[in-house]
């Protein structure tokens, strides 16, 4: 096999930092040589089980203390944020210590946010193993834990110092959670860039069965893609909100239904509603929201939510991060390629958009 690396700099001045990409990269990483003494390895059983001795071998002249998190998304929560502040304080961690994520973007939005608030900072590394974390959740420095009454209500934006993206780890992966990347590679061809759309209809074969050399391009490319709109708008006062494509209507999706929904599938069957309400609206040509339609389909996502009534819909979409004086603003796709932030009031519009996009078993595919 070649070891063939790539690496891409999401460029903030000082607080600038790698992604480096590629195979094997957790046996063979000079990132692990330059990391302080001091470091804490959060992960869960799971990822533990099959990647945590490579790591601590890679780290054996380190002091590190392992922290495993229950392998599931209700981990994501003030409890465990807690627990794993417990560990730091109980080891007597300093400030001069590292918090290393290992796993997917339960533990790296939850050990971000420890990161970004023991003693006010300390230094933080990704080592994302899920698809859906090496192409989004560990790049960009959004940190977070869930509230029950929402996704991601309370966090930071808080920078890794690098990215470790050892595509290799994906081989191990379930396949509901390979796909549920694959949604959130699917949303950068929708809002940036057409040409990696038109690649990604042409590769889904190759991609659903992980080829190597077609994995290594969707991520990078979708790094690239994420790299370059966080470098020019890093706490998402304008541009940034793209990112959410779908994210409006599948937070609300996870409010509701996770365990039984994941982040993916929620975030892909909320493209397909952004989608629908722009073809209803005839600002989006049919052609296109079919080819959305399919591609999803061909990755064997969601394209329709779970019913529930309009009103929880709108009690939980209106505790999206992007209201605005208590108006909603949707990412809204009106090509393939092109996607705008919009304010909202038009709510029957977004009724026929949800009530057209659900069905009562969306799963069953
Ligand atoms: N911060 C961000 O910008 C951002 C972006 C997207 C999503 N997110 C968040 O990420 C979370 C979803 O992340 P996810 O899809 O990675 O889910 P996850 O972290 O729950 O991981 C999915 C499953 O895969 C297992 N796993 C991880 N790596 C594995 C491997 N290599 N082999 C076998 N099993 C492995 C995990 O144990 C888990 O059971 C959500 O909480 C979502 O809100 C954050
Ligand atoms: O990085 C971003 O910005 C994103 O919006 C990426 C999303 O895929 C991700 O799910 C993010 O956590 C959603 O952020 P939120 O601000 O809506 O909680
Ligand atoms: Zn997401």
């Amino acid at each position: 096999m070649t070891h063939t690396t790539q690496q891409l700099i999401v460029g903030l001045h000082e607080r600038s930092y790698p992604i480096d990409i590629g195979p094997e990269l957790l046996h063979r990483t000079p990132l692990f040589q330059q990391l302080p003494q001091q470091l804490l390895l959060v992960t869960n059983a799971t990822v533990d089980a099959l990647y945590g001795d490579r790591v601590r071998q890679a780290l054996q002249h380190h002091t590190v203390v392992t922290h495993c998190i229950a392998d599931s998304e209700q981990a994501k929560g003030i409890d465990t944020y807690a627990a794993v502040l417990d560990t730091l304080i109980q080891h007597s961690f300093n400030r001069d210590c590292a918090v290393l994520a290992l796993g997917g973007g339960v533990v790296g939005d939850l050990a971000g946010f420890v990161a970004a608030t023991y003693q006010r900072g300390v230094a933080f590394y990704q080592i994302p193993t899920t698809l859906l974390a090496q192409v989004d959740s560990s790049v960009g420095g959004k940190t977070a834990i869930n509230h029950p009454g929402g996704k991601n209500l309370i966090g930071a934006f808080y920078q890794p110092r690098a990215v470790l993206i050892d595509t290799t780890c994906l081989a191990s992966l379930p396949q509901r959670d390979y796909v549920c990347g694959l949604a959130e590679i699917i949303k950068y061809g929708i809002i940036a860039d057409r040409d990696f759309f038109t690649w990604l209809e042409q590769q889904a074969p190759a991609l659903m069965a992980r080829d190597p050399q077609a994995l290594q391009t969707a991520i990078q490319r979708s790094c690239a893609i994420k790299a370059a709109i966080v470098a020019a708008d890093e706490r998402e006062q304008s541009t940034r909100a793209l990112l959410n494509l779908g994210h409006t209507f599948g937070h609300a999706i996870e409010a509701e239904f996770s365990p039984r929904w994941k982040h993916g599938e929620a975030v892909a069957a909320g493209i397909m509603i952004a989608a629908t309400l722009m073809m209803q609206q005839g600002r989006l040509a049919a052609e296109e929201q079919q080819r959305i339609e399919q591609l999803l389909q061909q990755f064997q996502l969601p394209t329709r939510a779970p019913e529930m009534s309009f009103e929880r819909w709108q009690t939980l979409m209106q505790r999206d991060k992007k209201v605005q004086a208590g108006t909603v603003r949707f990412v809204v796709p009106t090509a393939i390629g092109h996607a705008q932030l919009e304010p909202w009031s038009d709510w029957q519009a977004i009724r026929q958009a949800i009530v057209s996009m659900s069905c009562a078993n969306p799963m069953t595919r």
